[in-house]
């Protein structure tokens, strides 16, 4: 038998870890927590809005990653919230899986308390009971990597999220998961430039696949991002919003480092769409 990859791997625990969940908090109390969460921020409409002026920033709090262990020592979720806000950032993105990237669910709470922008469950799901949770937690979005789900269940989740009035952000990393992808309904494509069983990362996985995304999704480019050149280079192919996570976490200023990320983007004056 080889040996499980790192989403495997991933899966495995989290599946056991959902079936705890359940037995200590049924569904109903976790929807009951979900109804009383407050209102849900638009998040796709964010993003929308956002590159009418430039990029779309997904700012991901992010303490380590399986790939390369802790990354940011200097860890408080609220403020740098607050930095990645006070930046420019159009929505956050919270890892909230312990194991692998200890993340925590008080870090999403800490962090959409702290700031005004539609947050994104950054968590490997697999059942709609993560999805109320994730609305309990007050998430306004959740991502579904077709890496690691049927069909059936992304369907499953997506039509979870859509009844809680979440935004969806289905993410694909290869040419037969966008065409599964492009089977529901979601607007926010995805493309993650990491193939999450082998660590790879390459941001020609956006280059090659962006071509085949129709005019009506919105596409975000994902993993391995560090520099507004690189960003510029991707706006050239069509590409406008951008989820970021290590290369912020590892700034000291992540203020100023946001900032400086966005400061100069390359607009449809500048030619766009190769
Ligand atoms: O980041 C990892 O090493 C990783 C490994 C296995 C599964 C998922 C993983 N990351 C989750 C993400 O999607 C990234 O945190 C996100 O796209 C930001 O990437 P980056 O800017 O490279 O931190």
């Amino acid at each position: 038998m080889s040996t499980p990859t790192i989403l495997e791997r991933i899966k495995a625990y989290k599946l056991d870890h959902i079936a705890a969940c359940k037995e200590a908090f049924p569904q109903a109390e976790v929807e009951a927590a979900a109804r009383e969460a407050g209102s849900v921020r638009p998040f796709e409409d964010a993003l929308l809005a956002a590159i009418h002026q430039g990029y779309g920033l997904i700012a991901e709090i992010k303490k380590a990653s399986p790939s390369k262990g802790l990354i940011r020592e200097d860890f408080d979720p609220a403020a740098l919230a607050k930095a990645y806000e006070e930046g420019g950032a159009t929505c956050l993105s919270v890892l909230t899986d312990g194991p692998s990237f200890q993340g925590d669910d008080s870090y999403l709470k800490a962090a959409r308390d702290a700031t005004s922008l539609p947050v994104l469950r950054k968590d490997f799901m697999y059942d709609p009971y993560q999805v109320a949770e994730a609305r309990a937690l007050g998430a306004d979005c959740i991502l579904i990597i077709m890496a690691s789900v049927s069909d059936a269940q992304a369907a499953e989740l997506e039509s979870a999220a859509l009844a809680w009035g979440m935004s969806v952000l289905i993410e694909v990393h290869d040419r037969e998961e966008l065409d599964r992808a492009l089977t529901l309904s979601s607007g926010l494509i995805g493309i993650n430039n990491r193939d999450l069983h082998s660590f790879e990362t390459s941001l020609d996985v956006t280059r090659r696949l962006i071509k085949h995304v129709p005019a009506d999704r919105l596409i975000v480019s994902e993993s391995g991002l560090s520099g507004p050149r690189e960003l510029a280079e991707l706006a050239m192919y069509g590409a406008r919003c951008f989820l970021i996570g290590e290369s912020l976490m590892r700034q000291p200023d992540v203020k100023l480092a946001t900032r400086q990320l966005l400061a100069n983007p390359l607009t449809s004056a500048h030619g766009g769409g190769i």
